[in-house]
Formats: structure tokens, sequence, C-alpha cells
């Protein structure tokens, strides 16, 4: 569903993305971990055309994303802060996204409801708490049925009922045939979401498997568990390196 091939990205003399290969799938969830600053939103902006590449392509059911916009309609992205005209009210907003999207007819307006938002439409967006203003970017991403979910830090900043609302959903349309790709630090959460672990550190794709496979090669039962010897086997590889270069 995405292929992203060979591809690289620096800002200045940082290379924060080396020679990138992913497959995405249909039907499953990637989580995209990493420490901070690896370039898990970079990464997620070059899929969503907003970085663009030094090198390679990204192709998104089965088009490459160059010098095309229309596939973006096909993505809902949750951004990890979301930033909204300060003095439009909730309800003006979704009615703004939905105009800009004049094709759809239909929306999911299932997390909107169990938020509480369709309550508080006359709100202006500069009024609203941090966790709601997470409620309406969720309730955003989710709203045009699109078939690619990308969800940066999905959960900060939310209370314990509304992460319970925002995890049934994403499982649902996750075995509904969606794809999903979360970044997140909290891998508490990420455990019951994912499918497949993706680790990165420093421009290099450290690890990229199933969760099963993450629990073999580790040697651990639990997924916060293993993702922490990841992290480990990371920092020991670096300090490795840095001492060889010393020899
Ligand atoms: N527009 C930019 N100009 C210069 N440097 C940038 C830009 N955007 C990102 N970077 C740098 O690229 C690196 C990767 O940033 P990115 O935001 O992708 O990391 P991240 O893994 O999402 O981090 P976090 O976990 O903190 O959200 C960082 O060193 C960041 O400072």
């Amino acid at each position: 569903m995405i292929s992203v091939r060979n591809i690289s990205k620096k800002f200045g003399k940082l290379d924060v993305l080396k020679e990138f290969n992913l497959e995405f799938e249909a039907g499953k969830s990637y989580a995209l971990m990493g420490p901070n600053g690896s370039g898990k939103t970079t990464l997620i902006k070059i899929i969503l055309g907003m970085v663009i590449p030094n090198k390679g392509d990204v192709i998104v059911q089965g088009e490459s994303i160059k010098n095309n916009f229309k596939y973006r309609s096909n993505i809902g992205y949750m951004p990890q802060i979301g930033r909204y005209p300060d003095n439009m009210k909730i309800g003006q907003l979704f009615r703004m996204m939905q105009d800009m999207r004049p094709e759809i007819k239909e929306y999911d307006v299932e997390l909107m409801e169990s938020f509480g938002l369709n309550q508080m439409m006359d709100k202006p967006m500069h009024t609203l708490s941090g966790g709601t203003r997470q409620k309406v970017s969720a309730a955003l991403a989710f709203m045009f049925n699109a078939d690619i979910l990308i969800l940066d830090e999905p959960t900060a900043g939310l209370d314990p009922m509304a992460v319970e609302t925002l995890k049934n959903k994403i499982k649902k349309e996750r075995d509904s045939g969606k794809l999903i790709l979360i970044t997140s630090h909290i891998l508490s959460e990420l455990d019951e979401l994912t499918d497949q672990a993706i680790y990165i550190f420093e421009g290099d794709i450290f690890f990229n498997d199933s969760v099963a496979m993450l629990k073999e090669t580790t040697g651990e039962e639990r997924f916060t568990t293993a993702i922490a010897r990841l992290m480990e086997w990371s920092l020991k590889k670096k300090q490795t390196k840095t001492e060889l270069s010393h020899v």
C-alpha cells in the first residue's frame, strides 16, 4: 500500500534518514519508534509530501507521490501538534475540512461523538484545552474514511478514557483493512496496537519486523521490555563504533 524506496533526508549536515526502504501493507498497524530526534516525524512528513527527500521515492497505492497531490485524500493524518485558526469554532473547522473534500459524502463521526465534540461545536479553538485539541485532531483524521491513517503521537495529552476510545477505534479500523502507522513514546499503548515494530536509530532502520519476531530476537515476552532491549543494543552498537573509530 505504501513503499518507501531508498529515501534519504538531510537537514544541513545532519543525516536524518539514510536510504530507508520500508513496505506498509493494508490491514496492518506499524509502530514507528526511536529516540527523540531520530526522524519519525520527518519520515511521516515525507510520506505526506510535506517534506521533500534528498533522494528516493514513495509509492502510495501504486503511484509515486512526486508531483502528485491526489494521493493525500486517501490518508487521514493526525499531527503531533494540531495547528488551527484560533478564532474558528470547532463546528466551523469541521465544516471547512468537509468543504475541502466535496467528493466525500459520508463522514465517520464516531470519534467526534464519542469524544463529545458535537456538544461543543460553538467553542473557539483558542479556548480549548490541549487534550480537547488532540480530540479534534483525532476526529478529523478519521472523519473521511481514508484507507491509510498516519497518527503522530496520537494519545499525547489525552485522558485515560479518551485513550481507550482512540485505541479501540484504531483497532477497529485496522481490522476493517486500513493501514495504520503510529509513532509514540508510550510503549505500553503500542503493545496492543502493533503488528510490526520499526525502530529508527541515528539515521538507520535498526529493527523492522513483526512483534513476534521482536520478542523472539530479544528473548523478551513483554513488548515494552523488548523495545528497551533494542534501545540498549542500539546504544551499545554506537559505543562500539565510537571505540573502534578511536583505534
Ligand atoms: N525543518 C527542519 N530543519 C532542520 N532540522 C530539522 C527540521 N525538521 C526536523 N529537523 C531535525 O531532524 C531530526 C529529526 O527530527 P524529527 O522531528 O523527525 O524527530 P522525531 O523522531 O519525530 O522526534 P520526537 O520523538 O522528538 O518527536 C532532529 O534532529 C530535528 O532537529
